[in-house]
């Protein structure tokens, strides 16, 4: 066995030599970025990594897969020193720097998915208090009104803390790609909410939306209900009350139930005491409040070998904390997928604007959403 200390000579001998090289290398890559930018050539040159990584692999031998690691890594350095020297993201920044930073409180309409008594129509009512909600069907006309003017914003579901991500909330979201401007999680606290005349030992059969009805899952096993779908919490209060069954019941708020004159049979059926859904609000115009703290990006990934693994190395190497990354199937793609991706940060500090404008230049169909304020818990 050779001796520690020996050995511990030799890896500073050869960190010596490989930082010299390191340094060189940078140089190259740096002599590179003014080339490019004076030739207007992308940074990114997929290709050329592939032939690198390829041949390090193969030369690295028994490490040739920690070798392709550490030159994904190394040239994700020289890609981050060329992006800096090109001003990469010009147009994002400019965009970033034009968004307002009040957002209008009252004189607007807000729009929301259901009706009177939904959960989006209270998140509604705490996101703007003095504003007019509007109510609609589903959530693609929410985005539609949004979209033709008809509304200044649109509150939407994106994730509840049990049942997980609202799909369809995030296909429409990748789509549109307009900006969210605010976010809120919202307590859910669901009852059970029968006509006036009905007894709890009467209920058989229950409604509501299939993620509330999931939120509930062990409470509608433990008393054997049957249960229905409805596309709203509300409109199965609704229902419930037009319809006079006394064996259904629906599972919608406190305020559902009080807004359709049903009797609450039973309290607080979620599965999990700490229920919240995270709402956010979609804009056509840019708003960067001041107190930003979160930070929306979506994006597909482009084809060079463990492209996820360095973008999530970047966060990570500047501190950033991701706080959700989703990923949806590209439509009549398959195995493609877009991403969608929040993290803790504010655009206004110099670290965050150029990691964003450096992924601008990078990933395919790259879109900033927006940098927002939200509250770190859940309001009460
Ligand atoms: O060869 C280039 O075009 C470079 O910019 C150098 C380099 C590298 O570090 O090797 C960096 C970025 C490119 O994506 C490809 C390779």
């Amino acid at each position: 066995m050779r001796d520690l200390k020996e050995i511990r000579k030799d890896i500073d001998k050869i960190d010596n030599q490989l930082i010299e090289l390191f340094k060189q290398r940078m140089d190259c890559a740096r002599d590179v970025g003014i080339y490019k930018q004076a030739n207007n050539i992308p940074v990114l040159n997929e290709g050329r990594e592939n032939e690198i990584l390829d041949a390090v692999e193969e030369k690295g031998g028994e490490y040739g897969a920690s070798a392709r690691l550490l030159y994904s890594n190394i040239m994700e350095l020289s890609r981050a020193l060329q992006h800096n020297i090109v001003g990469s993201g010009k147009e994002l920044k400019s965009v970033i720097n034009n968004a307002s930073t009040d957002i209008p409180s009252s004189g607007i309409k807000v729009a929301y998915q259901g009706i009177k008594g939904a959960n989006g129509h209270e998140a509604t009512l705490r996101l703007f208090p003095n504003g007019e909600a509007v109510n609609y069907k589903s959530f693609a006309d929410v985005f539609s009104a949004v979209d033709n003017g008809e509304v200044a914003f649109g509150v939407l579901p994106v994730e509840n803390s049990s049942a997980g991500s609202v799909s369809a909330v995030y296909d429409l979201i990748l789509k549109h790609r307009f900006y969210i401007v605010k976010a809120l999680d919202l307590p859910i606290d669901y009852c059970l909410a029968g006509l006036k005349q009905s007894a709890f030992e009467d209920i058989e059969i229950v409604w509501s939306h299939p993620q509330s009805l999931s939120q509930c899952a062990q409470y509608i096993a433990d008393h054997g209900f049957d249960s229905v779908p409805f596309s709203n919490t509300a409109i199965a209060a609704r229902d419930v009350a037009k319809e006079k069954r006394l064996n259904v019941a629906a599972i919608c708020s406190y305020k559902a139930c009080e807004e359709y004159g049903l009797k609450v049979l039973d309290n607080h059926l979620q599965d999990n005491d700490e229920n919240t859904t995270r709402f956010i609000v979609i804009s056509k115009k840019l708003y960067i409040p001041k107190d930003a703290n979160r930070i929306s990006l979506c994006f597909s990934l482009p084809h060079v070998t463990g492209s996820l693994y360095s973008l999530l190395c970047r966060f990570n190497s500047l501190g950033l904390n991701l706080t959700k990354i989703e990923s949806r199937p590209r439509q009549g793609r398959q195995f493609e997928y877009l991403f969608y991706l929040d993290f803790s940060g504010n655009v206004r500090s110099e670290n965050v604007i150029e990691l964003v404008s450096q992924l601008s230049e990078e990933m395919p169909e790259f879109s900033f959403l927006g940098n927002y304020a939200e509250p770190e818990f859940p309001i009460k």
